[in-house]
């Protein structure tokens, strides 16, 4: 794309059309003080057509020369410099009249001055002078200071009609920044609010996808990732690690005689019963349909095996009521601990293989995984 389309594809920056307005009702007011200027001294008839040239076309090319430009802003800065030559040339021109003069030059001070600061007016008084000089050689040097008292009216009415026009742009200008301030702030609030609901929505699917749906205890897939670290991390501190599987007793039975339901039901007591007996840094895992699994990091054998006991005893005494008949289940356990580096998958099938051997001398009890210090305990 050239630079000539793309200058039509860009909108005119809002100072460019902020000067128009400015230029159209302003000059058109400075053209009618300084025609009366031209008749009431009987200066030249030429000079109306060079005014009309000056104060009522040139405001809408150099509008036209800005809207067209690539760079809108830079090609207006030009503009108000060309104002501030052509305003020289009518005040050297038409011999220094002093309202007319104050007009010009307090007019285009003020708008480089609202455009650029004081690097602006200082530009505003080198196009002026430029202007003077070039007026000069045309024209010649005379000095006709004074103005028909009509011009005079225009003028103060001319000029306090400009410093208002300024003053109200500037300050719709300014409402339109607040509003628009005001909105942004509303739209950052919402994206805040956005963020952090996606960052909680995101923290529970990441709780979802770690725990089990029926009871809310850590699902096998959370076991798997973090049994591997808390196994690292004790061998690291040189502490042991225990590990208690659990599985009910005769389950199937309850099954059959109660419906499923009623088994989800004793489920959920069993989970409640080892998240209420086990401590925040353990972790209390569905392993399977009606399997569990704690890890107990931190934990010997003896303190996991005394632990487990204490889950197989209060699971015996909880008595659950379904449909209003009583009924109590067991739940046998099989420990296994390590304080050196071990598979994690090692260390679970020892404590299923305790699991097994507490199962076949009659459930109901907990089994340690080395044959030695078994502490099966019948209750
Ligand atoms: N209600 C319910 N039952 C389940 C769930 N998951 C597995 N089960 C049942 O648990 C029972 C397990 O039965 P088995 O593996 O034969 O074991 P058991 O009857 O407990 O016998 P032992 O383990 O040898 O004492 C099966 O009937 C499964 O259908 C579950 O989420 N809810």
């Amino acid at each position: 794309m050239s630079a000539k389309q793309i200058s039509h594809h860009l909108q005119p920056h809002w100072v460019v059309h902020m000067n128009r307005r400015i230029r159209s009702q302003s000059f058109a007011v400075a053209f009618l003080i300084l025609a009366t200027h031209v008749f009431f001294t009987e200066l030249s008839p030429w000079l109306y057509p060079a005014l009309a040239f000056s104060f009522l076309l040139w405001p809408q090319l150099a509008y036209l020369r800005a809207r067209k430009s690539v760079n809108s802003m830079y090609s207006e800065f030009n503009n108000l410099i060309i104002d501030s030559v052509i305003f020289g040339m009518w005040i050297s021109g038409l011999g220094y009249p002093v309202w007319i003069a104050f007009i010009l030059s307090i007019s285009i001070a003020v708008n480089l001055m609202v455009f650029r600061g004081p690097q602006g007016l200082m530009q505003a008084l080198a196009g002026l002078a430029a202007g003077i000089v070039t007026g000069s050689l045309f024209a010649g040097l005379r000095f006709m200071p004074d103005t028909h008292w009509i011009t005079t009216t225009l003028a103060i009415s001319g000029i306090s009609f400009h410093l208002l026009l300024v003053s109200y742009i500037a300050f719709t200008r300014n409402e339109v920044l607040h509003q628009s301030r005001k909105q942004q702030q509303l739209i950052e609030k919402e994206l805040k609010q956005q963020i952090e609901e996606n960052r909680l929505l995101q923290e529970q699917l990441q709780e979802q996808a770690n725990r089990d749906p029926l009871t809310g205890l850590y699902n096998r897939r959370y076991l798997d990732d973090s049994l591997h670290r808390e196994m690292a991390r004790c061998l690291r501190q040189g502490e042991p690690l225990s590990l208690v599987l659990i599985d009910l007793d005769h389950f199937k039975k309850v099954n059959d005689e109660y419906g499923h339901s009623a088994g989800d039901y004793v489920i959920n007591q069993l989970a409640a019963i080892l998240t209420s007996l086990s401590r925040a840094s353990d972790i209390v895992c569905r392993f399977g349909g009606e399997e569990f699994l704690v890890v107990l990091p931190g934990t010997g054998l003896e303190a996991a095996v005394a632990r487990a006991e204490e889950y197989r005893r209060m699971f015996e005494e909880t008595t659950m009521t379904i449909e209003g008949i009583n009924l109590t289940v067991t739940l046998s356990a099989g420990v296994a601990c390590s304080s050196r580096e071990v598979l994690p998958h090692d260390l679970i099938r020892q404590a299923d293989q305790a699991l097994y051997r507490a199962k076949e001398s009659g459930r109901n009890r907990v089994c340690s995984q080395a044959p030695s210090t078994d502490q099966a305990q019948k209750a």
